[in-house]
């Protein structure tokens, strides 16, 4: 029977998720809380990673080796980049960079390092149940590249930079760790964000502000995409 992972960086990002399955069991497993359940008759793993790709790769990696899981869907908030998101809106990554990954100095493109890539698709079946559960809800859906980086970036010169450069539409801090570990261990992964603030000057109070609230909108769509998957 298929096991599917949910995973968020911030407790705020599962919480809304945790208080919906049934059969809850906690698991406490290298330093962190796993929570195995189900939700409408499917088998689920949900947990935070605590932010930042390294936190990020340790939960991903411990939900596909450790718990079995065989798909992961990730839900959380990031930063816009693109001018047409807005607080609340969601994206989906048709593809993760690392914007802080940087060899330059040996002429490499940014985010690029020897055998890696420097954008990782992600799985096309899981974008088209998302298309379909934002059509049946009426809700606007957009696509793009997210780019990942170990900062949290409220500064408008660095955000048009990521933008520029990755051609990235939105920005966070897990992704493009959570794109490497399934696209290593060859598992299905989507990876769904809401939007928390512009990444701009106003980023951490907007982020303060909106966390809860996009984080919520983000979990409602990641649950029905369970009903679909
Ligand atoms: N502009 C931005 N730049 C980068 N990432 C994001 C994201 C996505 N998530 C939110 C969270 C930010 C952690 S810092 C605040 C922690 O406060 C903890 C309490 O002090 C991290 O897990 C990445 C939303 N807006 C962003």
């Amino acid at each position: 029977m298929s096991k599917i992972a949910i995973m968020g960086a911030m407790p705020e990002e599962i919480e809304p998720i945790i208080t919906k399955l049934d059969d809850l069991n906690v698991v406490e497993y290298a330093a962190n809380k796993y929570y195995e359940g189900s939700y409408h008759g499917k088998k689920v793993v949900v947990a935070y990673s605590k932010i930042g790709k390294v936190f990020a790769t340790l939960t991903a990696t411990s939900l596909i080796e450790k718990f079995g899981c065989d798909t992961l869907l990730f839900s959380g908030v990031a930063g816009a980049i693109s001018e047409d998101l807005h607080i609340g809106d969601l994206i989906i990554a048709d593809g993760l960079c690392q914007h802080d990954l940087d060899i330059t100095a040996f002429g490499h493109p940014y985010g690029y390092v020897p055998e890696g890539e420097v954008c990782i698709p992600t799985d096309e079946k899981l974008r088209e149940v998302a298309k379909k559960v934002a059509k049946a809800k009426g809700l606007p859906l957009k696509e793009g590249i997210i780019a990942t980086g170990d900062q949290f970036v409220a500064d408008h010169e660095r955000k048009e930079w990521i933008g520029k450069t990755f051609h990235a539409d939105a920005l966070e801090m897990e992704g493009a760790a959570v794109a490497v570990v399934c696209s290593s261990l060859d598992v299905p992964y989507f990876i769904l964000r809401a939007i928390s603030d512009s990444a701009d000057m106003d980023a951490s109070f907007n982020f303060d502000e909106f966390l809860e609230s996009s984080a919520k909108i983000s979990a409602d769509f990641i649950l029905a995409m369970v009903e679909e998957i």
